[in-house]
């Protein structure tokens, strides 16, 4: 399964509320859209070209959301990195992500190791962005049958050294072989620390949103494979200061900003200038269009969080991490999402990052 084959090019917009973000392929003639055309919608979904978008992940996540009620032992429920559900005397971050052969990764040029790397360190992600502690590993394989057993052994080899490396013990999982791509997914449990979760509603107006790292060009570059899960950085933040709300930077700052922004119902103003922009991204490109890789390309698997001004301040003074923050923007009163351009303008932030989408169905 190739990417490039199945772009769908044409803007389409679901005959529901809710519009449809997409973005194209790395490998198209990316970044038409470019300041100030932030009503542009870009594409990255995966329908072929004669097929309409139908709806996208997070029209059904909501759906589904609707429609499975909370519980008294479930302090966190679907909407957040990972939920948090009582164990006992305890309570356990539990968190699940796949890759899908074609979307998450393509072989060549992954291999397999650094595919179970990449299956263990997405989820490593998630307990991150509640600050919590990695603990036990489900690990579901769906193999395809021509690639051989070698194959699978490479790729288990590559999740182990990365559960050991981040104290994860493997306690199960299930596996299935097929005349099908690649599928692989875990199931991660883990341990809050500190004063608990970071959840994504925690964010509150006159909060500066902060960033770990650099972001953007991850794909081409192949960080996307190789990217270090800031669990560490996490815990560290959350012992050093009072972290509002953080969630992970998987699908791009454009559209993961907006989780944090949902769930605590406010707004905000990122500043372009502001947004640390990776080396990955090409230099010779013009300032805008790096910015919006920075905000919308994904797989960054940073952390964005939000704090008081003060606390910001001090952060940005006594550094406690080996790697850069940046202070970004702000949280606002009101539900305006806005992106500060250098000079001055504001125009909406548009929600670019990744979404998974549907094509309508063929008539019968
Ligand atoms: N099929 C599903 N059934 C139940 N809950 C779901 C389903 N898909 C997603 N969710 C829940 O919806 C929320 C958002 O899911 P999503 O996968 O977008 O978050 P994420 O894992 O943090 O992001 P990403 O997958 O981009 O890394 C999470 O709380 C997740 O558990
Ligand atoms: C320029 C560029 N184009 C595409 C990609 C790939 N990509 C970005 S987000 C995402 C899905 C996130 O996971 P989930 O499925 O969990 O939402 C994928 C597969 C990239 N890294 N850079
Ligand atoms: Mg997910």
């Amino acid at each position: 399964m190739d990417d490039s084959a199945c772009p769908c090019r044409e803007a389409t917009r679901s005959s529901r509320s809710a519009p449809l973000h997409h973005r194209r392929l790395a490998d198209e003639d990316a970044f038409a859209n470019r300041f100030p055309e932030p009503a542009r919608s870009k594409h990255l979904c995966h329908v072929k070209r004669h097929e309409r978008v139908s709806g996208n992940e997070l029209e059904l996540i909501e759906w589904i959301r609707q429609r499975t009620p909370s519980h008294q032992q479930m302090p966190i429920g679907l909407g957040d990195d990972t939920a948090l559900v009582r164990c006992g005397d305890g309570t356990t971050l539990v968190t699940t992500d796949t890759l899908t052969e074609g979307r998450h990764f393509t072989v060549p040029p992954a291999t397999p190791a650094e595919i179970g790397r990449k299956a263990l360190a997405v989820n490593l992600s998630d307990i991150a962005a509640m600050a919590g502690q990695p603990t036990f590993a489900f690990i579901t394989l769906v193999l395809p049958q021509q690639r051989g057993l070698s194959f699978a052994r490479e790729l288990m080899d590559g999740l182990i050294a990365t559960a050991e490396e981040f104290s994860v013990v493997v306690a199960g999982g299930d596996t299935n072989v097929w005349d099908g791509p690649l599928v692989i997914g875990v199931t991660l449990m883990g341990e809050p620390t500190g004063s608990g979760p970071v959840q994504r509603s925690g964010a509150v107006p006159g909060d500066w949103i902060m960033v770990t790292g650099r972001l953007g060009g991850s794909l081409p570059s192949g960080r996307h494979l190789t990217f270090t899960p800031r669990v560490v950085e996490a815990q560290t933040l959350h012992a050093a200061c009072e972290l509002h709300a953080m969630i992970d930077l998987s699908d791009g700052i454009s559209t993961d900003l907006g989780h944090i922004l949902d769930e605590s119902k406010i707004g905000a103003t990122i500043r372009a200038a502001h947004v640390p922009v990776s080396p990955s991204v090409p230099q010779d490109l013009p300032a805008e269009e790096r910015v919006q890789h920075a905000l919308n390309d994904g797989e960054d698997f940073e952390l964005l969080f939000t704090v008081s001004p003060e606390v910001g301040a001090s952060l940005l003074a006594s550094p406690p991490l080996a790697l850069p923050i940046s202070h970004i923007g702000e949280i606002t009163t009101d539900s305006e999402r806005q992106l500060q351009l250098p000079d001055g303008r504001l125009v909406p932030l548009q929600a670019g990052g990744w979404e998974h989408c549907f094509a309508d169905p063929a008539p019968e």
